[in-house]
C-alpha cells in the first residue's frame, strides 16, 4: 500500500509537528511517499528540491503511484489543493482532515467534493481514529 501524505509546505509550516504524528500513524497502513511533509527541519521556503519542475514532477508522479492520498487541510496551501485535485481526477481514494476550531475556513471544492472523505476533527486521536475507520472501510 503506498500512501500520498499531503501538508501545506509554503502555504505556512504551523501544523508541521501534527504531520509528523500523522505520517506516523499512517505508516501502520503502509509505505508513505511523502514523509518530507512532516520534516521539522522543512521550511515554508519550501527547498526540499533543487526546482520547482523538480519538486512537481516527483511529487506528481509519487501520487499517481499511490493507492491513496491524506490530506490535512487546515493550513490554506495552493498546492495539497492542486493534489487533492489530481488524485480525485483520477479517481484515487482521498481522505481530507480538517480541524474547524483552528478559525481557517475550508474551501468548498474541497468540502463539496463527493470523491472526498471529509473528516473534522479536533485531537490527534480523532484524527487516527479517522484514518483507521477510512481503511477499515476502504479495505
Ligand atoms: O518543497 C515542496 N515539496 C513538496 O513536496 N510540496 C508538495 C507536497 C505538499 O503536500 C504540498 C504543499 O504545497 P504548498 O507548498 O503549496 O503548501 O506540495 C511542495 C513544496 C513547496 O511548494
Amino acid at each position: 500500500m503506498k500512501i500520498y501524505f499531503a501538508g501545506s509546505i509554503r502555504g505556512g509550516r504551523e501544523d508541521a509537528a501534527l504531520y509528523l504524528q500523522i505520517i506516523e500513524h499512517l505508516k501502520n497502513y503502509g509505505e508513505v511517499l511523502t514523509e518530507h511533509v512532516g520534516d521539522p527541519a522543512l521550511t515554508s521556503a519550501g527547498d526540499d528540491g533543487p526546482t520547482d519542475r523538480y519538486i512537481h514532477d516527483r511529487d506528481v508522479e509519487w501520487l499517481l503511484q499511490s493507492d491513496v492520498l491524506v490530506a490535512e487541510v487546515t493550513a490554506v496551501s495552493m498546492g495539497v489543493g492542486y493534489e487533492i485535485g489530481r488524485a480525485v481526477a483520477v479517481g484515487k481514494k482521498v481522505l481530507c482532515l480538517f480541524r474547524p476550531d483552528a478559525g481557517k475556513n475550508l474551501s468548498a471544492m474541497v468540502a463539496g467534493c463527493s470523491g472526498i472523505k471529509l473528516v473534522q476533527y479536533t485531537s490527534l486521536s480523532e484524527a487516527q481514529s479517522a484514518i483507521d475507520q477510512f481503511w477499515e472501510e476502504n479495505a
